[in-house]
């Protein structure tokens, strides 16, 4: 299904899924099909759109962490489970929890990770803002993954909470705007974070534009 763009994995993101991790991303493309059916789960249904905005794009995120192994990651407001289920598959070494704050979504994800057998998967329901001040969520993750949840600024203070020292959020935003860069060093400033960098990029089929803004702790020495 996928095997069209099985090629634009290594040109794009200098990665190549198994036999294996190809057939759990078509597997977790037909669980959300069929899982909305029953809830609204996502608006991107077509092959090539899901690889694309869905799979790709989830990836894409956290390739500067490719090569890191047995990373604690969260995801927060996963939804059906971007960008973390993805992650979670092409990085089996990865502890990848999936976090939303409605049980009915993360209802599906459980579903979904035993149905393809994640083992490096688990799922939390609540609220983020909770969440994050719980002393066993609080700075434990090296990864903090946030995507379509609100504005910039708001995604930062949902996962600053949550990292260690060292560690990284990765908010996935589309447009990016001079606006934008500049509420959330404000934010930052705020918060205790600093933006390590921004980076721009085309998805590569429909050349649609992305950036990935990347946050750490103050007491966060790595680049
Ligand atoms: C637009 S969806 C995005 C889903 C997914 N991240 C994606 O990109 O496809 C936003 C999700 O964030 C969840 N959410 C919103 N506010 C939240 C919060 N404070 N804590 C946890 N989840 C939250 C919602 O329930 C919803 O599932």
């Amino acid at each position: 299904m996928f095997s069209q763009f099985s090629h634009l994995w290594q040109s794009t993101l200098n990665w190549q899924p198994t036999a294996e991790q190809e057939l759990q991303f078509e597997r977790l493309y037909n669980l959300v099909l069929e899982g909305n059916q029953i809830q609204n789960l996502t608006r991107i249904t077509e092959p090539q759109d899901f690889w694309e905005k869905h799979l790709w794009d989830s990836l894409r995120g956290v390739m500067p962490f490719f090569g890191q192994e047995n990373l604690q990651a969260i995801d927060i407001g996963t939804g059906a489970g971007f960008p973390g289920l993805p992650c979670a598959i092409a990085q089996p070494t990865w502890q990848i929890t999936l976090l939303d704050s409605r049980q009915k979504k993360t209802a599906f994800v459980k579903q979904v990770i035993e149905k393809i057998q994640l083992v490096n998967g688990r799922t939390l329901a609540g609220r983020s803002e909770e969440i994050g001040r719980i002393q066993v969520h609080r700075q434990k993750y090296d990864l903090a993954l946030i995507r379509a949840v609100g504005s910039a600024e708001l995604c930062a203070q949902y996962a600053l909470p949550f990292l260690k020292s060292g560690g990284q959020a990765v908010l996935y935003r589309g447009q990016w705007s001079d606006k934008e860069q500049e509420e959330l060093t404000k934010a930052c400033e705020t918060i205790g974070a600093e933006i390590v960098k921004v980076e721009t990029f085309f998805t590569p089929l429909t050349a649609s534009i992305r950036h990935c803004i990347y946050l750490a702790p103050y007491f966060s020495t790595s680049v």
